[in-house]
């Protein structure tokens, strides 16, 4: 573990005087990734729950005989517990739980998961639970382990449950959430629109896409994504799967200040290593020394930046709500929505858009 917190140190452009909340048996490496600070993302998924009868698997429940050994179980809680964590940013923890060593999580490109935590008790003294779902980062196909990213809010429930945690203590967990389910033979032109921690489901479609599948380095048991990253952009030449080869990729990822931008180092050096994939930024509140785009994203980012509507097109596009409305309109509880703002009146259909 301080194998991952060292590796991931290297790719920060700034040692940060950090500070780790609770107590860690690792010793932990100084680091900062930018991360984003815009409005945490929310939508059907991201409401307050309550449960009064908890259902609570563990992972010794696994079933070998119906497949790969997966730690997620759709339909119980599993209690993971949590393996290390490390200040990313003002505002932002990276987390890793870990699981059964010979087990994947469950997760697919690009799906979700739930969390829940302890929130007082109802009148009956029943206990009450908030419930949140959130974007694993980390690979897949990791056996072991699974890394989230999280954005803190002051007056957040479920996010301040995460930020007293301590190496030790467990996350009740559920899924995989089905949301879109990536595969290589879907579409040419992949653009994405992303704001803040919208950027964690991009990752996952962004690392399947240039993913190279006999690499064994990447699900090297301490290795996250950003120190596999950090080996395979300097070391490693990528092949991609061969429908993914030629495919482009070009990211807009919109955020309040420069600092806030969420694993900066990660998507430029993915970048830098891949002419496939593009990646512009634009924040509202640019520092003097800003050389990307100000301001939120608009018709002529989307033109620039975006590959052209087209049957062979798909953009992503996941934000808080204010975004999500200005560029392609909010989901409607579950269902996608009417596609609307800027994508709309720049020809996109509702075919050729998924908002996370
Ligand atoms: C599919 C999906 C994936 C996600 N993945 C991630 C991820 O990878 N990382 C991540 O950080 N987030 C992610 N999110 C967002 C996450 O689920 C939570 O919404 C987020 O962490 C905030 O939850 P919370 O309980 O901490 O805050 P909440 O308690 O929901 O509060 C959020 C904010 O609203 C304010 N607020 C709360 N109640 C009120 C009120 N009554 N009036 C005014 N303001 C109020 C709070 O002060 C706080 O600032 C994802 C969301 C979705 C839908």
């Amino acid at each position: 573990m301080a194998t991952f917190l060292r590796r991931l140190a290297k790719t920060a452009p700034v040692a940060f005087p950090h500070v780790f909340r609770g107590q860690s048996k690792s010793s932990f490496t100084s680091f900062r990734v930018p991360f984003g600070a815009v409005a945490a993302i929310s939508g059907g998924l991201s409401y307050l729950y309550y449960f009064n009868s908890p259902s609570l698997g563990h992972l010794d429940q696994i079933n070998e005989e119906t497949g790969p050994k997966v730690a997620l179980n759709p339909d119980k809680w599993i209690e993971f517990k949590l393996e290390d964590r490390a200040k990313v940013s003002h505002n932002a923890d990276l987390y890793r739980f870990s699981f059964d060593t010979s087990a994947k999580l469950g997760l697919y490109v690009a799906s979700c998961l739930i969390t829940r935590a302890p929130l007082g008790q109802d009148a009956e003294g029943k206990t009450k639970y908030v419930i949140r779902p959130y974007t694993p980062i980390s690979d897949p196909d990791s056996k072991g382990y699974f890394d989230l990213l999280i954005k803190v809010y002051p007056e957040g429930k479920m996010s301040q449950h995460f930020a007293s945690l301590k190496p030790g203590d467990v996350v009740e967990v559920k899924g995989p959430i089905e949301k879109l389910r990536y595969n290589p033979d879907m579409k040419k032109e992949i653009g994405m629109i992303a704001g803040g921690t919208g950027i964690t489901p991009m990752l996952q479609v962004i690392e399947a896409i240039l993913k190279n599948p006999d690499d064994n380095t990447k699900s090297a048991g301490d290795a996250t994504n950003v120190a596999y990253l950090e080996n395979r952009s300097t070391t490693t030449i990528i092949e991609p799967h061969p429908s993914d080869f030629g495919k482009h990729v070009s990211l807009l990822y919109a955020n309040v200040t420069p600092d806030d931008i969420l694993l900066k180092q990660k998507l430029d050096a993915l970048a830098a290593s891949h002419p496939n994939l593009k990646v512009f930024y634009t924040v509202d509140n640019p520092s003097e020394t800003w050389r990307g785009g100000t301001g939120y994203i608009s018709k002529d980012m989307a033109v620039k930046g975006l590959p052209s509507p087209s049957d062979d097109t798909l953009i992503l596009v996941c934000g808080p709500p204010g975004m999500m409305k200005h560029i392609s309109g909010d989901k409607e509880n579950r269902s996608q929505g009417e596609l609307t703002g800027i994508l709309k009146e720049l020809g996109y259909t509702a075919e050729m858009v998924y908002k996370f």
